[in-house]
């Protein structure tokens, strides 16, 4: 007769132990060194995914392999230097999901409940904090990926690694994901006030308010996701809450890559004829992302508003992410608490 294999404890407490609930707040990921080898490490995981990049063909690895892996890691380097958390040495999203976390163990950590974060690439890994949870007692998981929009690119990822991480299990947690919140109240309510309480410390007031959400080419919408949708939801139920006409809260999309067509209309593309259109002030506002990061630090921030600039704007106004701001930590605790009904 065979003997049935140990189990090893740090990756199975299914109906022993202490029967914790774990809480895993997971963003996109972001290099380990603002430096070109530390970002080439991370591009190279990120633009592996098939979720991101759906055609892994021999051409596109020949592409990333030998062009962008070469050329990108070094030129984006250099971004990252310009928005890097020296004081802690790491980048800004990691310091503000921690600081999420953080805010959000304060509250509802305890006994019962574990909270802990991590990044679909790079560090801390997914896999390396569902095995704490586990080891900690947690036979049920709650994973929140921080993206209010769902794409494939971002949230169906975040729940792929999850189920590798699982499938390696012989004794897995429970889970539950959170739902994408893109027309959720606390959240419109929560960018509302996070909006209105910028403009007040403003010494001008915007002519247009754009709000800039992450691109994705144009080919994955029209193969089914959701996304595109879920941005222009969000922006008509800000519309509604601020009383703002469609000409003065603009919806836009950022952050181009590759040569294919991506959602339009492009937000550099907006500042630029915002600009020579006469529009002398704006405020730009980033409600797909969770966290301040690259994308709303370097290029928001500072590419667009240069672009803008440039072409004859006289104001332009980064309104922050929502972070760890008390808005911000109300409505992930108002999502979070609501998907542990029964649980806790
Ligand atoms: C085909 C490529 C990409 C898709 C699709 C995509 C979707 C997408 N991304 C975010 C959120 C973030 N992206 C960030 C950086 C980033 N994104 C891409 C490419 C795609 N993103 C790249 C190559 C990079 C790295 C920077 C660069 O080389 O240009 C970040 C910031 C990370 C940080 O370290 O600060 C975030 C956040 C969303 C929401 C999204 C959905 C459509
Ligand atoms: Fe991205
Ligand atoms: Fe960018």
């Amino acid at each position: 007769m065979s003997m049935a294999p140990p189990t090893d404890p740090s990756k199975s407490v299914a109906g022993i132990g202490p029967e914790r609930v774990g809480v895993l707040l997971v963003n996109l990921g972001t290099p380990d060194t603002a430096d070109t080898r530390g970002v080439r490490v991370y591009l190279k995981e990120f633009l592996s995914d098939p979720r991101v990049i759906e055609n892994q063909g021999l051409v596109w690895k020949l592409v990333l392999n030998g062009i962008i892996l070469r050329t990108r890691p070094s030129r984006k380097a250099r971004d990252y230097r310009k928005i890097w958390n020296t004081e802690k040495n790491e980048s800004p999203l990691a310091t503000i999901t921690r600081a999420q976390s953080e805010k959000l163990a304060a509250d509802i950590a305890g006994d019962r409940v574990v909270v802990d974060w991590a990044m679909r690439y790079g560090n801390p890994s997914i896999s390396s904090r569902v095995n704490a949870l586990t080891a900690q007692g947690c036979d049920r998981l709650l994973v929140m990926p921080l993206y209010p929009q769902y794409s494939a690119a971002t949230s169906a990822t975040v729940c792929d690694e999850v189920f590798r991480v699982l499938a390696s299990m012989r004794a897995q947690p429970t889970l539950r994901v959170t739902p994408p919140y893109y027309d959720d109240a606390a959240y419109v309510e929560a960018l509302a006030v996070s909006i209105e309480a910028h403009l007040k410390g403003l010494s001008f007031q915007p002519d247009v308010i754009v709000a800039s959400f992450h691109g994705m080419p144009k080919k994955y919408v029209e193969k089914g996701d959701p996304y595109e949708r879920q941005c222009m939801a969000t922006v008509e139920a800000l519309r509604k809450r601020l009383n703002l006409e469609p000409a003065k809260l603009l919806l836009t999309f950022q952050s181009r890559f590759g040569f294919d067509e991506w959602l339009q209309p492009y937000t550099d593309k907006t500042m630029e004829r915002l600009a020579k259109d006469g529009v002398r002030r704006v405020a730009v506002v980033t409600p797909g992302f969770a966290a301040d990061c690259l994308e709303t630090l370097e290029e928001i921030a500072q590419e667009n508003a240069e672009i803008f600039q440039h072409h004859g704007g006289e104001q332009f106004s980064f309104i922050p992410c929502l972070n760890d701001s008390e808005v911000g930590m109300d409505m992930i605790r108002q999502l979070v608490l609501r998907e542990l009904q029964g649980w806790i």
